[in-house]
């Protein structure tokens, strides 16, 4: 039955799900609330995949400074039954923290279940006279017993069916205090008990007993909160403690007249209220202008038929004895783009990368880059030339964003590249099973979360006084994207590895030009015949390469960044150790008031490159990346050289942030998948003769150096799996990851000015799939290839020994750029 059509009396008798405000304080874990809440309607009425509109009718999101108190009095509650208070930053007694939260608890005329989670529980203490103070120990993503005390009222609680001493995570760095508690009006309902892990610099790590308050509720009327997280992935109990707030709810409405008060009650949200959600908005329009009204959508995907058609044709590759499946990549890429001007390799080379290990190589010549500033809001189309005609570039398209469009919606790259996006995909009739088929390959710099979230960047927070920003001009665009319409996707995962050749054709019922992107019709190859010529020669390139004799090893010499003798590049850091240290204290102060949960801090290590030593050509670069994925084969190599501006990244990155792959025509899955702890690893033992062990072979490893190396190997994996601090970083990024999948992705928590690294680097590919890769173990070339940086950080918890959290960021460096840390221990 339809939610709408259910007896106005619904709720009372407790066969109606209650309508539910969430009020968001702008916390990284608020739709993992909502996801609570979600799953609760879903199980209730028995509806098992995601129906937006029902979950619409029954839940709204708001900011708590996304309406003036009047008008979440006046227009909103009258429709909700229940109002859930978010987590957040900072203490309920600000009120640029806080918002319209203060009024809601304290709204007595109207009283409405609360349930206040972490911030939310402080604000309801707060609000009858408690006092919120700093914890001893803050306390983030720790797992605590939770100790209930009685609260036999004979009516539903918050812990029915709840055993005492459940596990629940914590987040949190104030906390209520005891003393001056006002037990007249509230009432404990629980306590943490057990101890939690702390850190001092003098003592390190140790245990302390904890009990503080972690539920209370209103004697007399039904406002509950929780100091701990129910919504959190370890929680234990966290949809019962909501099914409790809904028999609460239900009861309240029964005893109360609330029913018989609220005449026209209806068991939804009415349209033009639930328009106010924040879950009307949809991703394309996802903004920070919490003023005004949710915009229109104007989704534009084609119907079924794309200006685009895909050729393609695979080889089976045997692999060359001695050679491994990365240098086949390596090989492979050598082949047909070792000369380009403008390669664009996404390089698994390491085929332990999930799903299998996927190389896709291109070039940017005869096809276009967008480009993107943030500053200005700049976008341009830049044409290159085909590699022969020197790859020449040309302006196709270059406008400032407009703010608006003109349906009144916010306009930001994400939109307007949405819209070329839209354009360039392919028809599902086309569609090969490859995880790219040609499409888009490029980069999102860290600062393009402010496209999306609207944040204004933080330069200040950390050290800018030492030089993080920028100069304009020089630096490498904010975004980076170039269309690939002809490419070669290795699969080294395969048995035996498949190199398919793919390129688009234009399609021959779809040709119109599309009005606003007028540019994009000049790209892709004019007709079927042509692109099938082109995939034809390069597969009988690759044919004649397998069948004829190759060079003996690869074909470039090792110049390790910053290690070769002719290549010294002395990379110095921008913030010193020192400042580093301060920083880290800084960070952990932010922490401590109740800032965030856990903050990801960077450093920069850069050197300017002398005329002789710039970087000024592919091939140039292309060497860079060979040596720094031979130290260091990770998952995610890239190596995008842009010719023009003589700048480049090469990247090692080990790190997912997040993909979409196409399950079905309706069916996609979208993956993220973050990485908190690092330690070193000792190098694995090379081929040949050892001297310890008396092995004299010089084909193979020695046995018992393998076999010590493997047993340290895991000994330093299962210390860094058990490590309390490790652990709860991990905690805290996926229930963020969670948050984000919940929502949209809002970029990760971390706050400096940082460019490319940091940022994203990866593929959209035509049928709709994505994969990019967090950039971290990256070098970036730019200033005209005179200036390459490495940036390499961690993240911090209260929990963070500073010199650890140094020693983690010179073992991340040394992976790429050995000589700035020679002396680390191994
Ligand atoms: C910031 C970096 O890494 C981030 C922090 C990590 C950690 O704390 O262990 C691991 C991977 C990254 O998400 C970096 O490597 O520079
Ligand atoms: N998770 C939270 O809501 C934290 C609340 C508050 N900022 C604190 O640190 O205690």
């Amino acid at each position: 039955m339809p939610a709408s059509s259910r007896s106005s009396s619904a709720v009372a008798d407790g066969r109606e799900l209650p309508r539910t405000l969430l009020v968001d304080n702008y916390d990284s874990y608020t739709f993992n609330l909502l996801q609570l809440l979600t799953q609760k309607a879903k199980q209730h009425y028995g509806i098992e995949d995601a129906d937006n509109d029902f979950v619409r009718q029954k839940l709204m999101v708001i900011r708590n400074d996304q309406y003036p108190w009047h008008v979440v009095r006046d227009r909103i509650l009258p429709h909700v039954d229940c109002i859930v208070i978010s987590p957040g930053p900072g203490s309920p007694d600000r009120q640029a923290d806080f918002g319209v939260c203060t009024e809601l608890i304290r709204n007595a005329e109207q009283a409405k279940p609360v349930l206040g989670v972490c911030l939310g529980h402080q604000g309801i203490a707060l609000a009858f006279g408690a006092r919120i103070r700093r914890c001893a120990t803050p306390v983030h993503g720790q797992l605590c017993p939770i100790e209930i005390l009685s609260d036999d009222t004979g009516r539903p609680g918050l812990f029915d069916g709840i055993e005492s001493g459940f596990r629940a995570v914590r987040y949190h760095s104030l906390t209520v205090s005891d003393d001056g508690f006002p037990h007249h009006e509230l009432q404990v309902l629980a306590r943490a008990a057990g101890s939690i892990h702390a850190f001092s610099e003098h003592c390190g790590r140790f245990q302390v007993p904890t009990n503080e308050i972690m539920a209370l509720k209103h004697r007399d009327r039904p406002l509950y909160g929780v100091q701990f997280h129910p919504e959190s992935i370890c929680s234990e109990y966290g949809a019962r403690i909501i099914d409790n707030f809904v028999a609460i709810t239900h009861d309240y409405a029964r005893r109360s007249d609330f029913v018989a008060h609220n005449s026209g009650y209806a068991s939804r949200i009415p349209p033009e209220i639930a328009a106010m959600s924040l879950l009307a908005l949809d991703d394309r329009t996802w903004h920070c202008d919490p003023s005004s009204p949710p915009p229109l959508s104007q989704s534009s995907l084609p119907g079924g038929c794309g200006r685009f058609a895909l050729v393609a044709e695979s080889v089976d590759l045997a692999i060359p004895g001695g050679m491994d499946a990365a240098e086949l990549g390596d090989q492979l890429q050598a082949l047909l783009y070792g000369n380009d001007a403008m390669p664009l390799w996404l390089d698994s080379a390491k085929s332990d990368t999930p799903g299998g290990a996927v190389s896709i190589m291109a070039s940017g010549c005869g096809t276009a880059t967008v480009r993107y500033q943030l500053s200005g809001r700049q976008v341009s189309v830049v044409a290159f030339g085909a590699d022969d005609g020197g790859c020449g570039p040309e302006s196709i398209y270059s406008a400032r964003l407009p703010d608006r469009d003109a349906l009144g919606n916010p306009v930001s790259f994400w939109t307007w590249m949405q819209d070329v996006y839209d354009q360039t995909l392919i028809s599902p009739s086309d569609a090969q099973s490859l995880r790219f088929q040609c499409g888009w390959i490029g980069y999102f710099a860290y600062e393009m979360k402010n496209e999306c979230v609207g944040m204004a960047t933080n330069c200040e927070a950390f050290g800018s006084h030492a030089g993080v920003q920028q100069e304009p001009g020089q630096r490498m665009p904010d975004a980076q994207l170039t269309f690939v319409d002809r490419c070669v996707v290795l699969e080294l995962g395969r048995e035996p590895p498949r190199a398919t050749v793919l390129a688009l054709a234009a399609h021959g019922e779809c040709r119109r030009a599309a009005p606003a992107h007028s540019w994009l019709a000049s790209l892709g190859f004019g007709s079927r015949s042509l692109a099938a010529t082109w995939v034809r020669e390069q597969s009988c390139k690759i044919r004649a390469w397998l069948a004829g004799p190759r060079p003996a090893g690869t074909h470039v010499s090792a110049h390790p960044l910053g290690e070769s003798s002719e290549q010294m590049l002395r990379l110095r850091p921008v913030l010193s150790r020192d400042e580093y240290l301060d920083a880290i204290g800084r960070a952990k102060q932010q922490i401590l008031q109740g800032e965030s949960y856990e903050i990801c801090l960077t450093n920069q290590f850069r050197a300017t490159l002398s005329d002789s030593q710039a970087i000024k050509t592919s091939t140039q670069m292309r060497r860079h990346y060979i040596n720094m994925r031979r130290r260091n084969p990770a998952p995610y190599g890239a190596l995008l050289w842009y010719s023009d501006i003589a700048a480049g990244i090469a990247s090692c990155s080990p790190e997912r942030f997040l993909s979409i792959e196409q399950c079905g025509p309706d069916d996609r899955r979208v993956e993220m998948k973050p990485i908190k702890g690092t330690t070193r690893r000792r190098p694995r033992p090379a081929i040949g003769p050892c001297s310890e062990h008396t092995h004299g072979d010089h084909s193979a490893v020695c046995a018992e150096c393998l076999r010590q190396w493997e047993i340290d190997d895991s000994r330093r994996a299962s210390e860094l799996e058990m490590d309390v601090k490790e652990r709860a970083e991990n905690l805290m990024i996926v229930d963020l990851v969670r948050h984000d999948l919940n929502s949209v992705s809002n970029g990760n928590p971390e706050s400096i000015p940082r460019g490319v690294y940091s940022g994203a680097i990866g593929y959209l590919s035509a049928h709709g799939a994505a994969d990019f890769s967090v950039v971290i173990r990256t070098a970036v070339v730019d200033h005209c290839g005179t200036r390459v940086s490495v940036g390499a950080g961690g993240a911090l918890t209260t929990l963070s020994d500073p010199k650890a959290e140094w020693a983690e960021v010179e073992t991340k460096l040394y992976t790429i750029a050995p000589s700035l840390s020679p002396t680390l221990p191994v």
